[in-house]
This record gives C-alpha cells, structure tokens and sequence, in this order.
C-alpha cells in the first residue's frame, strides 16, 4: 500500500478508531491524504484541525498530500479563491518545509460525480494556487510544490487537463479501479519526462 487516507493529528494513543502518524511510518505507508472534502464536510474538520494534521504528519516523516477544493455553492457565489486560499493558508501557517507536500485541487462538486473541472477552470485554481504560494510562502515552494487536480479525471478528460501548464498530476478515485487508469497515468507522467 502506498498511501491512505486520514491520520490522527497528534500521538497515537487514546483516540479509538484513529489510525496514527506513527502507524503509517512503522507499515512503511510513505504518504498520506488529508483535508478531503469527506471529512471536512462529514467529519467537520476545520481548516486549522487539517494544518495541525499535515503538520503532525510531516513531523512523522510522512508525505502529505494536502486537499482543498470549494463547494458549488461557493463557487457560484464566486468565492473559489477564498476558500481554497484560507484551506491553505491554515497549512501555510503550520508548516515550514514544503518538500514533502502535494497539493490537490479538488472542487466538492466534482468528487465522484463525473462533473468534471474544465481544464481552463482546474488551470485557473491551480495557478491562482501557486500564485498564492509564491506571494505566501516564497517563489521557490511556489515553483517547487506539485498541484495535483481530482474530481472525475477519467480515460477521456485526462490528456486536456495534463496538458494544462500548472497541473502536475492527478489524484484519482473511481477511474484508478478501471483499465483507463493506465491513460491517467500516463497523462500525468508526459510533463514529468518533458
Ligand atoms: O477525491 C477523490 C476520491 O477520494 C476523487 O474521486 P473521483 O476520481 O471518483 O471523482
């Protein structure tokens, strides 16, 4: 297994049912997911609860690939930039050595449900993303921290958002279980080798 999807925020101990830092290090699981949108929605993780996780979980020696990404509600309302800029700002404030984190841009409203990002609206996060990052943080995380794009990429739509300047990879559900993935990964890998 190379990655899951949650871990506990502090020392594994008391906290029943939670599967700690220390436990992925010690099962050699390189990288952790955390902030999806399911747990901050249906777990209520807050922004500040998802920094003080990627934190904790760098400090371990885990890879952490950070999730943002704004409901439709807040897109239609025109606050995309805002939400995913708080989401990662709570990270930002937390965290100090960028080399082990992937960002993942994931619009709510497109996990799971074959509503895709176009590749202009995913390009445009990402780059107001690693804009964010560079004004934020410094010029280099912003050149150096890869922003994934997830959210129904599939065999078709994968090759138009590879191709899209600032989106370094994917981070797929549905189509990983279907011979497509292949597709996916190579439409990730063609900026890679570029
Ligand atoms: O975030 C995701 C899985 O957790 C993305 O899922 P889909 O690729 O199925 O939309």
């Amino acid at each position: 297994m190379s990655d899951i999807k949650n871990c506990w925020v502090k020392k594994g101990g008391a906290f029943t049912g939670e599967v700690s830092a220390e436990m992925l290090v010690n099962l050699d699981i390189p990288w952790v997911i955390l902030g999806h949108s399911e747990r901050r929605a249906l777990l209520n993780e807050t922004n500040e609860f998802v920094g003080d996780k990627v934190a904790y979980a760098l400090a371990q020696g885990l890879k952490v690939i950070a999730c943002v990404g704004e409901t439709l509600e807040q897109r239609e309302a025109g606050s995309t930039m805002d939400v995913v800029a708080a989401q990662t700002k709570a990270i930002a404030d937390r965290v100090s050595n960028w080399s082990n984190v992937v960002i993942a841009y994931e619009p709510v409203w497109a996990i799971g449900t074959g509503k895709v990002a176009s590749p202009a609206q995913a390009q445009e996060v990402h780059d107001e993303l690693r804009k964010w990052l560079a004004k934020n943080v410094s010029a280099d995380v912003a050149a150096t921290t890869r922003i994934i794009y997830g959210g129904s990429v599939n065999g078709g739509n994968c090759k138009e958002l590879g191709g899209q300047a600032d989106v370094d990879g994917f981070l797929v559900g549905g189509a990983s279980l279907k011979p497509e993935f292949i597709d996916i990964i190579k439409a990730a890998e063609v900026k890679k080798s570029a």
